[in-house]
């Protein structure tokens, strides 16, 4: 083993580590040690989300002393920003195995550090936990929960006093005071239990009195309160509001999957807890068939992502991509703002760099301004705050399965996006049609666009060093022709240049340093590749569009589209 991997286990062996540790590091010494060297030969480092890994033993792993050094390091900093004034924070957590756990401890290390503690009585939304920073006036936040990754995984997701994740200088600077603890001995696990009080139900109510006052429609919802919605969520938090939400909204005809309503951390009916896997809807599509429902809404463990399924123009029922949910929320919010007359000249919504750029289209024919941020939501809560005050938010969102409507939770919102994409169908049922129908009619208007997204899972340190190696042979050689179309701009947001090939053009991307690379074909196409920075993969995100002139050319076109995207997987050899 490396040197520097062994003297890491060596100071969890003589360290103050429980003995169950120190058993399990033995044992793993002589059953696996390519399993111990991946479990010490790094830190736990915060990514897209916050620090996120595999439950177990080692640096690099979630477990009491990783969360309790990351929460030590915040405390730190916590304390330096604000020196003697009081601090508060708020700690949730999923349904995740150790969920709870986790939050305790987290709760117990910023107690003894002296800081005011509001934790919940039990798993609730991420969501909830950045609305509840905000209402309660804290300083920052932490909800333990890995969102959708496998069972296997644990999370960290932290919080400054905006209720959005922490971005730069704030996350760099909580990193630093971690890595400044010199031993485990330096965390305070104990010892103010005291300043820890137990919140819940309050938060519940004022939480949902605010999503209640996002309804655009209210008057549609009491004709079509009998929209038959079925609701899974997948073994998580969103049972502890969702239902809640929708009744809130007036919808009085919802019924849940059962299979999947108890919150398990063994996600004992899925493999991948995350919407996006047509698996995990895989259930809650079964029933919305047998019961004929208009809309199947599914949230993932700490109910941040919303995935749904509805009836295409074939009356076939399909689950919609992140782009297309995403699509159809943008277009509903700008029109009924201006079809309500509260459009305001300053408004404005915000997406990712590799979410549809169908939406900078729609905002544009609406005379809206489109900001485009890094991937992860806790960009668009960054600019928010930058704008706030100046410009008027509307909504954000990204491919993956991400909606933010309104500005009081300052992160995804998969409960409030349920409520919102049920309104939605309700006001399409109310003309005569569903979500899927009025999509068709939004390609129609703005375009047609259709993505496609392929991750490539490369687990562990060897994986990690495939995926570096492969962005950098993008880097290194561009190709030229993507499916017989030139390659017409390179992007590379990490060296922060965009290049025109046909004209050597160059300009500077204003946006933070970020490890991604985007193709933009002659045909309109855009490549996007970049590393996961929440699981052990690499993305690439395909988006191509043309013209629909008229719905009866709708499956021509899409079959058009869908065959180009095809032809780019086949030439880029990633299948
Ligand atoms: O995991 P979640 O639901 O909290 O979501 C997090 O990870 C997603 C995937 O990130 P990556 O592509 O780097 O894996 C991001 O898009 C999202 O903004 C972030 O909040
Ligand atoms: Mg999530």
């Amino acid at each position: 083993m490396d040197a520097s991997i062994q003297a890491k286990v060596n100071e969890w062996l003589n360290g103050s580590y429980d003995e169950a540790t120190k058993e399990e590091i033995k044992r793993l010494e002589k059953d696996s040690p390519d399993e111990l060297a991946d479990a010490f030969y790094r830190n736990l480092e915060f990514g897209t989300g916050g620090l996120r890994g595999i439950m177990g033993v080692g640096t690099n792993r979630m477990n009491k002393y990783t969360v309790g050094m990351a929460t030590q390091g915040f405390a730190n900093y916590l304390r330096k920003t604000y020196g003697d004034k009081p601090v508060k924070v708020a700690i949730g957590h999923d349904s995740r195995n150790n969920s709870r756990f986790f939050a305790e401890t987290t709760a117990n290390v910023f107690a003894a550090n002296g800081i005011e503690v509001f934790l919940f009585e039990a798993l609730r939304p991420t969501p909830e936990l950045s609305f509840a920073i905000r209402t309660l006036g804290c300083q920052a936040g932490v909800v333990c929960t890995a969102s959708h990754n496998p069972k296997e995984y644990n999370g960290y997701k932290a919080y400054w006093s905006d209720g959005g994740q922490l971005v730069p200088p704030h996350d760099k600077n909580v990193i630093r005071e971690v890595e400044a603890i010199s031993s485990v001995a330096d965390v305070k696990f104990t010892g103010g239990e005291s300043r820890i009080s137990i919140i819940g139900k309050d938060t519940d109510e004022a939480y949902i009195k605010m999503v209640k006052g996002l309804s655009v429609y209210p008057e549609v919802i009491s004709k079509q309160h009998d929209l038959k919605i079925v609701y899974t969520p997948i073994h998580g938090t969103g049972i502890t509001l969702v239902p809640d939400v929708l009744k809130a909204y007036g919808f009085t005809n919802v019924s849940i999957v059962e299979e999947q309503a108890t919150p398990d951390g063994n996600f004992p009916t899925v493999a991948y807890p995350n919407p996006e896997e047509s698996e995990a809807m895989s259930i809650g599509l079964k029933k919305a068939k047998s019961i004929d429902a208009d809309i199947l809404a599914g949230t993932d463990p700490d109910a941040d992502r919303v995935g749904v399924g509805v009836k295409n123009h074939k009356g076939e029922w399909v689950l919609m991509n992140g782009n297309q949910t995403a699509v159809l929320a943008f277009a509903y919010a700008i029109e009924a703002r201006k079809k309500k007359g509260l459009a305001q000249p300053n408004d404005m919504v915000i997406k990712t760099i590799v979410t549809s750029e169908m939406i900078d289209e729609v905002a544009r024919q609406n005379e809206i301004t489109c900001y485009n941020v890094l991937t992860g939501f806790k960009w668009i809560a960054e600019l928010l705050k930058e704008k706030e005050g100046k410009e008027n938010y509307v909504i954000g969102g990204e491919e993956s399965f991400g909606l933010m409507i309104g500005d009081q939770v300052r992160d995804k919102d998969a409960v409030a996006a349920v409520a919102l994409l049920c309104e939605m169908a309700a006001y399409e049922k109310e003309q005569g049609r569903t979500l899927y129908d009025k999509l068709i009619e939004l390609y129609i208007q703005y375009g047609f666009y259709l993505e496609h997204l392929i991750s490539i899972t490369k687990k562990g340190m060897r994986g990690q060093e495939e995926i570096a190696e492969m962005m950098q042979g993008y880097r290194n050689n561009p190709p030229a022709a993507i499916n017989g179309s030139p390659v017409v701009q390179l992007l590379d947001y990490q060296l922060q240049v965009g290049k025109n090939l046909k004209t050597g053009e160059s300009w500077d991307i204003t946006l933070p340093k970020s490890n991604v690379l985007q193709f933009i074909l002659e045909d309109g196409t855009k490549i996007s590749a970049r590393p996961s920075g929440t699981e052990p993969k690499i993305k690439f995100y395909f988006s191509v569009n043309t013209k629909l002139a008229a719905k009866d050319q709708f499956d021509a076109t899409y079959a058009e589209l869908e065959n180009r995207i095809k032809g780019i997987i086949t030439d880029m050899k990633l299948k």
